[in-house]
C-alpha cells in the first residue's frame, strides 16, 4: 500500500507538490495525469526515495520512505519511461542479475517462468537486451518486479512511444497485476490507456491533486473533457 501524508516538497522557492493526501490499496491502479510540470515525477521520486519530502511523508507498506528507504525499497518496483538494463546481458542474464541483486535465487525453469508470465516471446529470453525494444525491455522491467516479489509498482509514463499492440499488452499485464493484489502508481498522459488500465485516476496541476475518481462508469471522452477543463 502507498500513502502521501500531507506531501510537500519544495525546489527553492518553488513548489513541486503541495499537501499531497493520497492512499493506494492492494489491487488498486492509480493513473496520475497532469500537464508537464504538474509533480507526478515528484510524487514517485518521493516514494522512492530518489528526493526528500519538505514537509510530510511518503509511505510503503506503513514504512516512512524518508526513514528507512532500503526497507521500502524491498516493497517497491520501478518501472521508468525507458527501462535501463544491461544491454550486454540478455533478458535471463538481467533478470538473475537483479533477483539476486534483490536477495531471491531461482533456477533457469523459475526465471523463464517469469518472463513467460510477463509475455515476453520465448527467443528473446536468451537475446541481448541491446537489441530489445522498448515494450521487450518494460516486460523485462515487470518480470524484474515480479521477481523481486514486489507488492508495489510504480510507473513513470509506461506507455510513451509503445505501438498500439505492445501498449494493448502492457496494459492487459498491468491490469492482471493490479488484479494479483499489487498496489500501482501510474504516470501517464495518455487519458484513453488510464481508464482501461486504472482503477482510478488522479488530476494533477500545478502540484496539486485536484481531482480523484474511480473508472468505473468513467468514459475516456468525460475524463478528457474534465482534464482539459482542469488543467
Ligand atoms: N530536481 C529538481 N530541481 C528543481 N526543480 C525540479 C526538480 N525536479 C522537478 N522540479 C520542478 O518540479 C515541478 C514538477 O516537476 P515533475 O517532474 O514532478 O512534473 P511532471 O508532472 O512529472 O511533468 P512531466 O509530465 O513533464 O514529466 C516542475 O516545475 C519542475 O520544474
Amino acid at each position: 500500500m502507498l500513502q502521501a501524508i500531507n506531501l510537500t516538497k519544495n525546489y527553492n522557492n518553488q513548489t513541486a507538490l503541495n499537501n499531497l493526501n493520497l492512499t493506494i490499496q492492494k489491487g488498486e491502479v492509480f493513473c496520475l495525469l497532469g500537464q508537464n510540470g504538474a509533480g507526478k515525477t515528484t510524487t514517485i521520486n518521493l516514494f522512492l526515495g530518489f528526493t526528500t519530502p519538505t514537509t510530510g511523508q511518503a509511505l510503503v507498506n506503513g514504512i516512512a520512505v524518508e526513514n528507512d528507504s532500503e526497507a521500502a525499497r524491498k516493497h517497491l518496483a520501478y518501472i521508468p519511461e525507458v527501462v535501463m538494463l544491461y544491454p550486454n546481458l540478455s533478458s535471463i542474464e538481467n533478470l538473475d542479475f537483479f533477483s539476486r541483486l534483490a536477495g531471491f535465487k531461482y533456477t533457469t525453469q523459475q526465471l523463464e517462468g517469469f518472463l513467460e508470465k510477463v509475455g515476453l516471446q520465448k527467443d528473446a529470453f536468451e537475446k541481448r537486451m541491446g537489441g530489445h525494444s522498448k515494450g521487450m525491455r518494460q516486460k523485462v522491467g515487470i518480470a524484474i518486479a515480479l521477481a523481486k516479489n514486489a507488492d508495489v509498482l510504480l510507473m513513470d509514463e509506461p506507455t510513451s512511444g509503445l505501438d498500439p499492440k505492445a501498449t494493448a499488452e502492457f496494459t492487459e499485464l498491468v491490469k492482471n497485476l493490479g488484479k494479483e493484489g499489487k498496489a500501482i502508481l501510474m504516470a501517464t498522459h495518455d487519458i484513453f490507456n488510464a481508464v482501461e488500465v486504472g482503477t482510478t485516476i488522479g488530476i494533477m496541476r500545478r502540484g496539486e491533486l485536484v481531482h480523484q475518481m474511480p473508472t468505473s462508469n468513467l468514459m475516456a471522452t468525460d475524463l478528457q473533457k474534465l482534464y482539459l477543463e482542469t488543467i
